[in-house]
């Protein structure tokens, strides 16, 4: 059953590009994706924080603080993930409606799922970031020691140890956090956002 049949889709009078030009700077969503303890959450804070002390308008999608709200139902079979990063995904979309820069940061593993995420924006507005870091620099760094707890098998379908992540296929840009500090990752994508977003 088509649950949309007898639904219309209500124009607004206030259009993005307008509030666009409210903000004074372009709207995306900035998609970062990789393992857990990555770097993502940190490097998506850093970044919020310096894009906001150059007046400008964003928010942060942290996929833990969601799966405390919005996402409370979700668990992590492929499935919920997959339902997860849809919900996330439409979210993020009302936010650059809405004129902002979204930060999304969520382990993402699936290529299909980040896909179907991509679909909603158009083609300059989803930016896909690659948080990359070894699984094993990860473990060292354990920040919420979830993966002594996977690897002791209290934890079931963590990813890279008992479920698969699936690094980008074309992400618009890669940032290796194994050696570098967060300080200098965060610099490269806001040196890039800056760029994508003139
Ligand atoms: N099984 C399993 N696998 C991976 N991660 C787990 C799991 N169980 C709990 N956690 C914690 O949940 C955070 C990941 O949530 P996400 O919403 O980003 O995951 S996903 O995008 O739906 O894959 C993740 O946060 P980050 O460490 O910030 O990535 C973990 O703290
Ligand atoms: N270059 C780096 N970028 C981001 N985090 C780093 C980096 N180097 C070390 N770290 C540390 O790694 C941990 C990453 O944790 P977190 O940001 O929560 O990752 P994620 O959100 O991907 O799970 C933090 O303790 C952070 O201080």
């Amino acid at each position: 059953m088509d649950r949309r049949k007898h639904i219309t889709w209500s124009q607004s009078q206030v259009s993005k590009e307008n509030r666009q030009k409210l903000h004074n700077h372009k709207s995306c969503m900035v998609w970062l994706t990789g393992l857990s303890g990555s770097g993502k959450s940190t490097i998506a804070n850093i970044v919020q924080t310096k894009l906001y002390e150059l007046n400008m308008s964003t928010y942060l999608l942290d996929g833990d603080n969601l799966r405390h709200g919005i996402n409370k139902n979700l668990g992590f079979s492929s499935e919920d993930r997959k339902e997860n990063i849809r919900r996330t995904a439409e979210i993020g979309k009302l936010f650059v409606d809405a004129g902002i820069v979204v930060l999304a940061a969520l382990i993402s593993p699936f290529e299909e799922d980040r896909k179907l995420a991509r679909f909603l924006f158009t083609e300059d507005e989803f930016i896909e970031i690659y948080v990359e870091c070894s699984l094993e620099e990860c473990e060292l760094r354990d920040p919420k020691g979830l993966y002594k707890k996977a690897r002791l098998g209290e934890i079931k379908n963590f990813t890279g140890i008992d479920q698969i992540y699936e690094p980008p296929q074309s992400p618009d840009l890669v940032i290796s956090t194994n050696s570098k500090s967060p300080e200098e990752c965060a610099n490269e994508l806001v040196n890039y956002l800056i760029e994508r977003l003139k």
